[in-house]
């Protein structure tokens, strides 16, 4: 099944187009990496997915529901987290979790057991006493992912998710993505991290100038490119050199 459709999705800012006419499917099961220079438009466009912003044109479907026409059943199965993700400093990781689940009208008691089960597995649950301002970036970023995955949705969309975190965090992050592809779920991740998205994408996409200039395995961009057998960097720069230009 199609997990995420996006149609002629376009996104304008008074004159300017951030995003515009970009068409993508990404069927269940796969890790999507959106690369692209700042100001490219990958944020805007998972903001549109997310349903925070509304498009100017075009629409997207979660799993066969539209983010336009059917907001709440399109967003139910969906997980966005942002960049710099809000947490509330005051509160106990516990207290956090607890409160984005009654969010999503989960129980007390699941609630409590899912909150102890992702604080574990995170590594976070001997901090679990500590308020969250006391946090480093890296337990931020985790305590985040845990607050995404609390209602245990099907599709994740992820800004940046890596950024920040040293090492070991960045490798217990991206074991759980892992993970949550490998039971089925699909992420969407943007990345400046290029052997982030060579390592783990299933398939890439190149945006520039707010439109989708390539997409494919890494082995499809290169033939796409000039860069046969070139690393990702090379053939990202030679795509987005012949590709960009605003709409
Ligand atoms: N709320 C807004 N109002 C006006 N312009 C905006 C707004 N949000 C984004 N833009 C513009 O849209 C374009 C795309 O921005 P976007 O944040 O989607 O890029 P990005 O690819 O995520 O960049 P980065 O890698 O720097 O995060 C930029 O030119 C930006 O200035």
């Amino acid at each position: 099944m199609t997990a995420l459709g996006l149609s002629k999705l376009g996104k304008r800012f008074g004159a300017t187009w951030a995003v515009r006419e970009l068409d993508l499917e990404v069927p269940e099961g796969e890790l999507f990496a959106l690369l692209g220079a700042n100001g490219a438009g990958k944020t805007t466009t998972l903001r549109m997915i997310a349903g925070l912003l509304l498009p100017t044109e075009g629409d997207v479907s979660i799993l066969g529901h539209s983010v336009t026409r059917e907001p709440n059943a399109a967003k139910r199965p969906l997980a966005y987290l942002p960049d710099d993700p809000l947490l509330y400093g005051k509160l106990r990781p516990l207290e956090y979790l607890e409160f984005v689940a009654g969010l999503w009208g989960l129980s007390a008691t699941s609630a409590a057991r899912r909150a102890q089960e992702l604080l574990t597995w995170l590594g976070l649950w001997e901090h679990r006493f500590e308020v969250v301002e006391t946090y480093s970036r890296g337990m931020k970023q985790k305590l985040a992912l845990a607050g995404a995955l609390i209602h245990e949705p099907r599709v994740m969309l992820l800004d940046e998710p890596l950024t920040g975190l040293d090492a070991a965090a960045a490798k217990l992050v991206k074991d759980a993505l892992r993970d949550f592809v490998a039971s089925g779920g699909t992420i969407v991740l943007t990345t400046h991290i290029l052997d982030v998205a060579e390592r783990m994408a299933d398939r890439i996409g190149i945006i520039a100038g707010g439109r989708l200039i390539a997409q494919g395995t890494l082995a499809d961009l290169r033939a796409q490119s000039g860069e046969e057998g070139g690393t990702l960097e090379a053939v990202f720069l030679d795509l987005v050199a012949r590709g960009s230009g605003r709409p």
